[in-house]
């Protein structure tokens, strides 16, 4: 089955990653991003900035909905609620949803609604800030990952989803252990977001600075303690080889935790440190460092206000 349509929702960092190519590669009349009131008339008045180029693409509302090959859904956790509710008739029979957010839960809780054959797991390694409706990046650093739970041998579908990836000139990668893959990416995002954000540090701090690396550290043994109750493998070695990918991030990027609390905007901490509070309690795993993380950050969030 070749995939001719796709829809977005959330056309922030992530999103500006995937509209402009796929509104090229499949057409304007085979592409759209779903949104309504305010946000509409923002994005087809103003649009996005990506890259110095100014972009109006079409906008659906959730009522205007038809059917898509594919949705992608690209918000942050607050909005994933209303976004499964908003992308209700772009669902057809064989339609394929990436949920590309960070965490472990966003696929189980679109798949409670839509059913698992149609969500494929997904996540995103890369780097992008928006802020004002603008974003530079280099669209070939990074990556979308997707796939089944396991990808030994490739299901029609996640073909289906490669091919368009390719068609579009989207760096892609089926990961053959998907559900590794997202878990450790979320070990990472515990450890080195959240350490940032409560101690107000860029990445490059974890070069200079022993201590931040014994809170990461902490952080992300929890996460492989939660992920080995439920059959996930992450070695120290593994974690050990992180951080020289963090030795590579420009010293003064901060993480989207960070970013967040700077811009007094409200932070994923529940889909990061409560999830895992959440999760350890049901494993009967201590999570103390994530607990921390949770409380703290929602102090800083409510210096904020
Ligand atoms: N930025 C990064 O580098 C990375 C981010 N991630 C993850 O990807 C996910 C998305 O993050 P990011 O792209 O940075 O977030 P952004 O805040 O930049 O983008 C989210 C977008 O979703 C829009 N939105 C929210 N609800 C709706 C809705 N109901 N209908 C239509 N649009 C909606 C927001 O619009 P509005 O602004 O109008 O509210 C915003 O444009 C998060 O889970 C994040 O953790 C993962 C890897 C890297
Ligand atoms: C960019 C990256 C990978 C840093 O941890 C991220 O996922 C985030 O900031 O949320």
């Amino acid at each position: 089955m070749e995939m001719k349509s796709a829809a977005l929702i959330g056309l922030g960092a992530m999103g500006v990653f995937f509209a402009p190519r796929m509104e090229e590669h499949l057409g304007r009349e085979n592409f759209c991003v779903i949104a309504r009131e305010k946000r509409k008339e923002r994005l087809e008045n103003k649009g996005v900035t990506v890259n110095g180029v100014n972009y109006r693409f079409p906008v659906c509302t959730p009522e205007e909905g038809t059917k898509k090959d594919l949705v992608i859904m690209a918000v942050k956790d607050m909005g994933l609620d209303q976004a499964i509710e908003d992308i209700r008739n772009f669902v057809g029979d064989g339609t394929q949803i990436l949920c590309v957010m960070n965490g472990v839960e966003s696929e189980e809780r679109v798949a409670a609604v839509y059913g698992w054959e149609h969500v494929l797991y997904s996540y995103m390694r890369m780097s992008i800030v928006m802020r004002n409706g603008k974003a530079d990046f280099d669209p070939y650093w990074g990556k979308v990952y997707f796939g089944e739970a396991k990808n030994e041998v490739l299901t029609e579908r996640v073909k289906a989803v490669s091919d368009l990836m390719e068609r579009c000139d989207i760096p892609y990668k089926v990961e053959k252990d998907m559900m590794w893959g997202l878990w450790f990416k979320y070990m990472c995002n515990v450890g080195e977001n959240l350490t940032c954000a409560l101690l107000g540090i860029p990445f490059g701090m974890f070069r200079d600075s022993e201590p931040a690396n014994e809170i990461r550290w902490a952080a992300m043994k929890e996460v492989q303690a939660v992920a080995k109750a439920k059959g996930i493998i992450i070695t120290d070695e593994q974690m050990r080889r992180q951080y020289d990918t963090i030795c590579r991030i420009p010293y003064e990027n901060k993480p989207s935790t960070l970013q967040d609390l700077e811009a007094k905007k409200k932070t994923e901490i529940e889909m990061f440190a409560g999830s895992m509070v959440k999760m350890g309690k049901e494993e009967g795993i201590p999570t103390p460092i994530c607990w921390m993380f949770l409380e703290g950050i929602k102090v800083l969030e409510e210096k904020n206000r």
